[in-house]
């Protein structure tokens, strides 16, 4: 081993991390000094929250490269040579020379690209690997094979750096892959974001890895687009969100929305968990005409003669709403006007809500000239009496009536998306009895399901909002803003001293170069949070791009919320139809997307399984084998010499806390995976177990329900009562462990898995 190599490698790294504290002091300082401002002035205000803004997404950004700021170097056969990390830093010159390239560089690119047989201009690649500020290995590789010149760090097997990092125990918590994104998998992270990628692969082809390296490049390349609108990573439940929640922070990114679809309805919670079977009814695409049934049937007409209509045989009575006027007398609401203020109003094509004005002006309307026919009268059969100013007057009192309004309310509500959805799940229309019955909820019993989601969001589709009152007030909001601003603008033009017509001394001040209203919104832009904040308090936000996890597990319904967020198409989204868990999730992609993009979408697999041992992933392959006899699982990228092993027990609570004593890994974690009638059980046998909807998972020992385990690793899992998990379940479970495999049982196993493993 060269020592020689050693210590200059040790010595550009701490140059590096100097430079890197010097910049983080900098950036500190400038915080602080702009905080201390008193910053009287609009524009004085404006420019500190900028700067702070700035200066604080430096810092963040910097924190992030304490660990493993430098992992890579490349010497090209031209004589360039980089060092490649977490993020780019330039040296204190005046050319400000990169120090450190960012991982996302184009530059970059042949650190995970370059092959002996394509070495892209690399004479050497050189993984670096670091403890805190200290070089603990080097690792080259040769690239170009002509070259004779050793180091001394040719790996005997190029491929260590990555056995490595799969080896490793795990912490509860995702970590980056920047040091080893593997080829096929940096074309996906790097892919241009216009239009729909899926990407496709079995379990631990490092889908999720993929997709949030991906979110990080795409903030990087199209950085002005997307930090605007914002970033939106969707997975399946909060335990997972919590897992992957520190890859990005660590890549230097913070500005991404993530959330489940059932937190994508701003002010409203999922608390409530649906009961079996109902789950898939709502999310049934028909639903979405159902519902839209449902509001039409709210646009009503009136349904009964009014009491004494009859006694005029000649005239055919008319179901009609009799509304009582203070000072007018009954005035009466019929079904023909009632019809043809209804169908103006639908033809307007707006939702429910922003139609109703419609029906109202009509309605009013009609009953303003029965009124003006009734009062206006000539008794001698002559032209009506009235005035057009007469006329006028009545049409205001019919406007202001209290009693006009409720009968416009009888018969077209203003309705919100709680409460249709609330009155539909009480009563289910437009749905086979059986499926009525599985949905039925009563209003009375209150919370949200996450399925119930997607069905208030296409309810508030329906219905609209109608904003005006809120945009009336924030147009009166914005006026006082720029009446502000001109009055500080005026202030300022006001006291420019004469030295400021002097060529020599001539700059610009605030009125020159900006107007009141411009500076009212510039001052109104730098009060607001940041993009994924914002989206996240509203529902109409466009996201600039969408990256779907475990996207095989999302109904039809959740599919229209998501694809309202994200107008543009730029998606993302990874999954495997194999181990689609949810009854309402729809497995084939074609399906999924032909409504929206119908088949401009791309498709690309991931093979390699990098986190579940060869011998793992041969118990889980006969599983799912069983039922696909045609299923290829993705290949193992290494193996540990360790067979899975099954159990049979008459004691289950006590083997399992046997096994859970001996199977603890001294690092690293352990999670048993049962089906949720057990767990009471098994809490009980196992003292400080976390469980629960949202267990620690950073804690030694969880215990989860198949479910929960979609998407999470463990260094150890013992799988307890297989026969009792659903088989796409199942092999979600077996896939889960980095390292051993253990299946605990009272009654017969599966038979398939009896096979595979060697009982105990
Ligand atoms: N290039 C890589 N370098 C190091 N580790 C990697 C690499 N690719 C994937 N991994 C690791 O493999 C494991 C599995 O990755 P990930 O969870 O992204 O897979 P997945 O395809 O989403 O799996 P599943 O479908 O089972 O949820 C993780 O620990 C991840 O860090």
């Amino acid at each position: 081993m060269s020592t020689e190599e050693f210590r200059n490698e040790q010595q550009f790294i701490t140059g590096l991390y100097a430079r890197l504290d010097d910049l983080r002091d900098q950036a500190e300082r400038a915080v602080r000094s702009a905080l201390a401002e008193p910053g009287s002035g609009l524009q004085a205000r404006l420019e500190r929250d900028v700067l702070v803004a700035e200066q604080s997404g430096l810092l963040s950004a910097l924190n992030s490269g304490e660990n493993g700021l430098c992992f890579g170097r490349l010497e090209f056969s031209d004589g360039r040579d980089h060092h490649i990390g977490r993020i780019g830093i330039r040296q204190d010159d005046p050319d400000r020379t990169p120090l450190v390239l960012d991982w996302r560089a184009e530059v970059a690119r042949p650190f995970y690209l370059a092959t002996g047989h394509t070495p892209m201009g690399l004479r050497r690649r050189r993984h670096i690997t670091t403890r805190g500020r200290e070089v603990t290995a080097l690792h080259d590789e040769i690239l170009d094979l002509t070259d004779t010149e050793r180091t001394g760090h040719e790996g005997a097997d190029a491929d260590a750096v990555l056995l490595a990092a799969l080896d490793a125990a795990r912490t509860g918590r995702m970590h980056d892959i920047v040091q080893t994104i593997q080829a096929e998998q940096d074309r996906i992270i790097r892919s241009p974001h216009a239009g729909v990628l899926v990407v496709e692969g079995g379990p631990g082809t490092g889908k999720t890895a993929v997709a949030l390296h991906r979110a990080a490049y795409l903030l990087y390349a199209y950085r002005e687009l997307l930090a605007k609108r914002g970033v939106l990573i969707v997975g399946p439940n909060p335990a997972f969100l919590g897992y992957i929640g520190e890859v990005l922070p660590a890549l230097g990114e913070t500005g991404v929305l993530l959330a489940t679809v059932g937190e994508l309805f701003p002010g409203v919670h999922a608390t409530r968990a649906d009961r079996p079977g109902a789950a898939a009814v709502k999310g049934r695409a028909a639903m979405a005409d159902v519902l839209a049934r449902v509001v039409g049937d709210r646009q009503a007409l009136p349904e009964n003669v009014p009491a004494g209509s009859g006694e005029d045989s000649s005239v055919v009575p008319e179901p009609a709403l009799e509304i009582d006027h203070d000072d007018y007398g009954t005035l009466l609401l019929d079904r023909t006007m009632a019809h043809e203020a209804r169908d103006r109003a639908r033809a307007t094509g707006l939702p429910h809500n922003l139609a109703r004005p419609y029906f109202a002006f009509r309605v009013i309307d009609a009953l303003t000239e029965q009124l003006a026919d009734r009062l206006g009268a000539d008794p001698y059969g002559g032209p009506n009496l009235l005035g057009p100013d007469d006329i006028a007057q009545l049409g205001k009192e019919i406007a202001t009536s209290a009693e006009v309004h409720a009968a416009i309310d009888t018969l077209w509500p203003p309705l919100t998306p709680e409460q249709l959805v609330t009155d539909f799940l009480a009563d289910p229309t437009y749905l086979d009895a059986a499926d009525a019955e599985l949905i039925r909820r009563p209003a009375t019993e209150t919370g949200w399901t996450a399925a119930d989601i997607p069905l208030l969001d296409e309810a508030a589709e329906l219905l609209g909002e109608d904003d005006s009152a809120r945009r009336a007030a924030e147009e009166r909001e914005r006026l006082e803003r720029i009446a502000y601003a001109q009055g500080v603008l005026d202030l300022s033009q006001g006291s420019e001293s004469y030295e400021f017509e002097d060529a020599e001394n001539e700059y610009l001040a605030a009125h020159d170069i900006i107007d009141a209203e411009r500076m009212a919104e510039r001052h109104e832009e730098a009060d607001h949070r940041s993009a994924a904040e914002r989206a996240a308090a509203d529902r109409t936000w466009a996201f600039g791009h969408v990256i779907v996890d475990e996207a095989q597990e999302l109904s039809a319904m959740a599919w229209r919320l998501l694809m309202r967020r994200c107008p543009t198409r730029s998606m993302t989204l990874v999954g495997d139809p194999a181990q689609t868990g949810d009854e309402a999730g729809c497995g084939s992609w074609k399906r999924i997307l032909a409504p929206y993009v119908g088949n401009r979408w791309e498709l690309v697999r991931l093979g390699v399984n990098y986190r579940t041992p060869a011998e793992i992933m041969d118990v889980a392959s006969a599983v799912l084998r069983a039922r696909h006899p045609g299923f290829e699982p993705p290949r193992s990228v290494r193996s540990t010499g360790v067979r899975p092993w099954s159990r049979a027990t008459d004691d289950l609570p006590a083997a399992l806390a046997e096994a859970v004593r001996t199977g603890t890994p001294q690092e690293g974690r352990l999670a048993v995976i049962a089906p949720r009638p057990l767990h009471e059980a098994l809490t009980a046998a196992l003292p400080g177990v976390r469980a629960g909807a949202e267990p620690d998972l950073t804690h030694a020992v969880v215990l989860l329900d198949p479910r929960q385990a979609k998407g999470l690793e463990f260094d150890t899992v013992l799988v307890v009562e297989p026969a009792d998990i659903a088989p796409s379940d199942l092999y979600v479970a077996l896939t889960r462990a980095t390292q051993s495999l253990g299946v605990l049982h009272t009654g017969p196993l599966p038979e398939e898995l009896g096979e595979a493993l060697v009982s105990r």
